[in-house]
C-alpha cells in the first residue's frame, strides 16, 4: 500500500545557544495510506511537536519527512502552505472564529481551496454539521455552543474537504465519553469511505480501539 507519511532520522530542537534543547530524537515512522494511527505518551514527550512538523505547521530541521509525497525538510514557506492545504487539522483548542456561525466556520475550509460553487460549499458544510449531530445549530455562533459542540464543529471543518490526511491533537479531550466516541466514529468512517489517513494524538483510553496501530512517544523517542 502507498505510504502517506515516511519519516527517517527526524530530530527537533527548540531554542538557541545555551537554552537549545532537543525534543525529538531520531524519529522514524511509516504510515500507510488509509491507516489510523494513535500517538500516545506522557505530557511533554513531543507529541504535538511531531504532529505540527508532519502538518507543515513548523519547519523541520533535519532528517527526512515525506508527507503525501512531499519532502517537508528544507521546504519553502510556499511549499509548506501548499502541503497544509491537503491536511485536515483538529487542534486541542477548537480555534473557531467567534464572529462566524457554525456553518460559516465549516465553509471557510472550503473557501480557502476555492474550487467549489457557493451553493455546493453551503450544501457540504450543512451536510457535515448534520452528520456530527449539529443540524439544529447551523446558524449558531460558537459562544452559544457547549465545549463538545464546538469541538464537533471543528471536526466538521477538518473533514468537510475530505482531506487525504487528518491530523488531530487530543480531539476528544474536552468531550464527554458519548460525544468523544461520536467524534472518533466519524473520523473512522471518513477513513474507511475516503481512504483518509489519520494520525491522532490522545491520552483518551476510551478510544484506543479505533486504531490500526498505537505508537508511544517517550522523551522524544518513538516506541
Ligand atoms: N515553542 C516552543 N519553544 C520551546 N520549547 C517548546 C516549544 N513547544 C514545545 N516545547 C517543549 O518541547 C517539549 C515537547 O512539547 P510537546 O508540546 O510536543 O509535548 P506533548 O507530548 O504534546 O505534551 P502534552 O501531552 O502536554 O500536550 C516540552 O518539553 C515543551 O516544553
Amino acid at each position: 500500500m502507498a505510504s502517506a507519511i515516511t519519516i527517517q532520522g527526524l530530530n527537533h530542537h527548540f531554542g538557541r545557544g545555551a537554552v537549545r534543547r532537543q525534543v525529538l530524537f531520531d524519529v522514524a515512522l511509516e504510515v500507510a495510506a488509509g491507516e489510523i494511527v494513535l500517538l500516545t505518551g506522557p505530557s511533554g514527550s513531543g507529541k504535538t511537536t511531531l504532529l505540527t512538523l508532519i502538518g507543515g505547521l513548523r519547519a523541520a530541521q533535519g532528517g527526512s519527512l515525506i508527507v503525501l509525497g512531499r519532502q517537508l525538510v528544507g521546504a519553502s514557506a510556499l511549499e509548506l502552505t501548499l502541503a497544509r492545504r491537503e491536511h485536515g487539522y483538529i487542534f486541542q483548542a477548537h480555534n473557531l472564529h467567534r464572529s462566524l456561525t457554525a456553518t460559516q466556520n465549516v465553509r471557510m475550509a472550503l473557501e480557502m481551496r476555492g474550487t467549489l460553487s457557493a451553493a455546493e460549499m453551503e450544501r457540504r458544510s450543512r451536510a457535515l454539521l448534520e452528520a456530527v449531530g449539529l443540524g439544529d445549530h447551523l446558524e449558531v455562533k460558537p459562544a452559544q455552543l457547549s465545549g463538545g459542540q464546538k469541538q464537533r464543529v471543528a471536526v466538521a471543518r477538518a473533514l468537510v474537504g475530505e482531506p487525504p490526511l487528518l491530523l488531530a491533537d487530543e480531539p476528544t479531550a474536552a468531550l464527554d465519553s458519548r460525544s468523544g466516541r461520536e467524534v472518533v466514529t466519524l473520523m473512522q468512517r471518513l477513513a474507511l469511505e475516503h481512504g483518509c489517513t489519520i494520525l491522532l494524538v490522545t491520552h483518551d483510553s476510551r478510544i484506543l480501539d479505533i486504531a490500526d496501530r498505537t505508537l508511544s512517544l517517550e522523551d522524544g523517542r518513538l516506541h
